[in-house]
């Protein structure tokens, strides 16, 4: 079994448990590698986390931030998340039960091949000859910048159906996962994670355009016109600068995100957040 470890980077408590994480697993026979940024203060060898889909199993020490940069290098290997970050929503595990749920996903792993695990929906956006990573939280089409002139004339489409057109910062196209994040604080809804669909959230908009909540299946086009430039963010990292007019797709990736471990309580990680 290969197990890859990324520990949020500066931070002597992630490191420390990510090397006590290590050192148990070497003990019970498995392989590890370490981030990259993580592996170079214990002057061990690392490896990228762009590599890391090629493990059976991530581990994620540190906050949301730490838990989606992970995410991004991870592909359909399965994320057990620790939470040792502010206010770590996605991540599970407390500390102190790092090293045990990680071994019971060993132990799972060497008797049926395989960790058991829960999927989240992603989501993939293209435009005129690109495509960005997929997405766990959300992927926001903005105009340069957020506020007084800033925003573009946007006009969105779900399955070719006129949405909304008018004057917004910009438009919001969250996950259930990403709805407790940006999605909230434009005043989009919650959306529990057994819910399958996304949501389509106006970002100061000057005309009327309620949330949506649409199928998962849906595709959602946003096209931009009157604006210096559109800017595509995929969780808040990812960034693309497109020449305007343009038009965005975006819709539910082939690859959902995998995470394997205890599962997080909706409810009781919403107070997290107050
Ligand atoms: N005004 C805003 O609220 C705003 C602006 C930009 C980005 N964001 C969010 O930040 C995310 C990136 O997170 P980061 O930690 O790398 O950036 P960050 O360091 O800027 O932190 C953003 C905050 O969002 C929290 N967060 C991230 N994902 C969450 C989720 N699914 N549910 C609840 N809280 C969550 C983080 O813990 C952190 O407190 C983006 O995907 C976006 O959702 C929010
Ligand atoms: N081991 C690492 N190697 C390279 N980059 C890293 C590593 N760990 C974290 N990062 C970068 O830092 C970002 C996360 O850091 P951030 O300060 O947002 O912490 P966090 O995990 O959200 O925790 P907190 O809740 O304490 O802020 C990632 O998105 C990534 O860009």
């Amino acid at each position: 079994m290969q197990v890859a470890i990324v520990a949020q980077w500066g931070n002597d408590r992630t490191a420390g448990l990510a090397a006590d994480i290590r050192d148990r697993l070497r003990e019970a026979g498995v392989s590890v590698w370490l981030d990259d940024a993580t592996a170079e203060r214990f002057e061990a060898e690392g490896r990228p986390v762009g590599e890391f889909h090629a493990a059976d199993l991530v581990v994620s020490i540190g906050g949301d931030g730490t838990f989606l940069f992970a995410a991004h290098g991870a592909g359909d290997t399965p994320i057990l998340g620790v939470n040792l970050g502010e206010v770590g929503f996605l991540n599970p595990v407390r500390p102190d039960d790092a090293v045990d749920a990680v071994l019971a996903q060993v132990r799972q792993f060497q008797a049926a091949g395989s960790v058991p695990t829960r999927s989240r929906p992603r989501l993939t956006t293209h435009g005129d000859g690109w495509t960005l990573p997929p997405a766990v939280n959300e992927v926001v089409v903005q105009g340069q910048r957020r506020g007084h002139g800033g925003g573009a004339d946007l006009a969105v489409q779900i399955d070719g159906s006129a949405y909304s057109r008018g004057h917004a910062d910009g438009v919001l196209i969250a996950t259930p996962t990403g709805s407790t994040a940006y999605n909230l604080s434009e005043d989009g809804p919650l959306v529990h994670p057994g819910v399958s669909g996304f949501v389509v959230t106006g970002m100061a908009a000057t005309r009327g355009m309620p949330p949506l909540v649409v199928d998962a299946d849906s595709i959602v086009s946003v096209s931009v016109e009157d604006a210096a430039e559109a800017v595509v963010v995929v969780d808040g990292r990812i960034r693309e600068r497109v020449e305007v007019p343009t038009e965005v797709t975006v819709r539910a990736g082939e690859e959902p995100l995998r995470t394997a471990g205890p599962a997080s309580d909706f409810f009781e990680a919403l107070e997290k957040l107050d």
